[in-house]
């Protein structure tokens, strides 16, 4: 439907990490017809990203970006992975909240480019098993390597940005496959369940003030019921691709036996301490 926007959709993927996020920005963006929807606000890159464009304001820090020219930047990202008429970013609360305390944007929909502003559409992803995306986030801090996808080598990404808890990140381990569970602390898994929640909340309250066409996708649904949710995206985003013949395997599960031992491992500490809440008040 061309509207008067000329047709032009800009699109937030505000979710959390470890959510499934990359599954399902990397089929949006194999549609060939939605952009590629990437953290191009994450925190780890951003900066570097703007001295690199002539684009950073002398005050600019890899933990507070800022930009002369925010305008410019987008400008530049829709010229490279713009689809014509739709996108988008993806994007954690982690990345936004040093520009809005700042005072650079005002809300979410300041990340968007200009045009792409007047038909806004939300997708939120969350995952239903806080713990085993917290145990996940802890493992994947610790190698770096954030997504798997076959035939392409690993990246590993060290976290710049410990949005969980205060203090310095720890240092990426030298060979991930020697990670062991005695090398992780439930007290930090409960601090990343903790600000999960906060981010999951934070999106929740500003849709709440919005009247965009949103639509929560769960990483379990994801999973489990991929053709029925893409099929949902894709109609939310007018793409015009049929789920049931899009056959892009994208990146593949991560998780080990590990995940499952420090899951257990959590459940057990979190037992033994009754009165251990949450900051939304919920206990597990
Ligand atoms: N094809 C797939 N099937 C199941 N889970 C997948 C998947 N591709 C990625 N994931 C999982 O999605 C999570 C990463 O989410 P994000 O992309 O938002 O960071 C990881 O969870 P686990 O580490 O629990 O396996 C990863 O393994
Ligand atoms: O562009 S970034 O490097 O900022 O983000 C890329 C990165 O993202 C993961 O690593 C970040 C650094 O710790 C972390 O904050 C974020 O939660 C992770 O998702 O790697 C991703 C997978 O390669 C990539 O999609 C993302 O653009």
């Amino acid at each position: 439907m061309r509207g008067a926007h000329g047709g032009r959709i800009g699109y937030l993927v505000l979710g959390s990490p470890r959510t499934g996020t990359n599954l399902l920005c990397h089929a949006l963006h194999a549609t060939g017809q939605a952009g590629e929807p990437a953290e191009w606000y994450g925190t780890s890159s951003l900066h570097e990203n703007l001295a690199a464009q002539e684009l950073a304001h002398p005050d600019s820090r890899p933990e507070a970006p800022r930009a002369t020219d925010w305008a410019a930047y987008q400008r530049a990202l829709l010229g490279r992975t713009g689809s014509g008429n739709r996108f988008g970013v993806k994007v954690f609360l982690y990345h936004l909240e040093p520009l809005l305390k700042s005072g650079q944007m005002a809300s979410p929909v300041d990340l968007l480019p200009d045009g792409y502003r007047d038909d806004v559409r939300i997708i939120t992803v969350s995952r239903r098993d806080v713990v085993a995306q917290a145990v996940s986030m802890i493992i994947a801090s610790r190698t770096g390597i954030f997504v798997d996808v076959p035939g392409v080598a690993p990246r590993r990404v060290p976290t710049t940005t410990t949005w969980w808890r205060e203090g310095p990140p720890a240092a990426l381990v030298t060979n991930p496959e020697e990670l062991t569970a005695d090398l992780f602390d439930s007290a930090e898994v409960h601090q990343l369940i903790t600000a999960i929640r906060r981010h999951h909340s934070t999106w929740s309250d500003w849709l709440a003030d919005t009247r965009f066409p949103t639509l929560s996708v769960t990483y379990e649904d994801l999973v489990d019921r991929r053709e029925s949710v893409l099929s949902s995206t894709f109609e939310l985003l007018g793409i015009h691709t049929r789920a049931a013949e899009f056959t892009d395997p994208g990146p593949r599960r991560q998780a080990t036996a590990l995940n499952d031992e420090l899951a257990a491992r959590y459940r057990l500490w979190l037992a033994d301490r009754p009165g251990a809440a949450t900051t939304t008040g919920r206990q597990l």
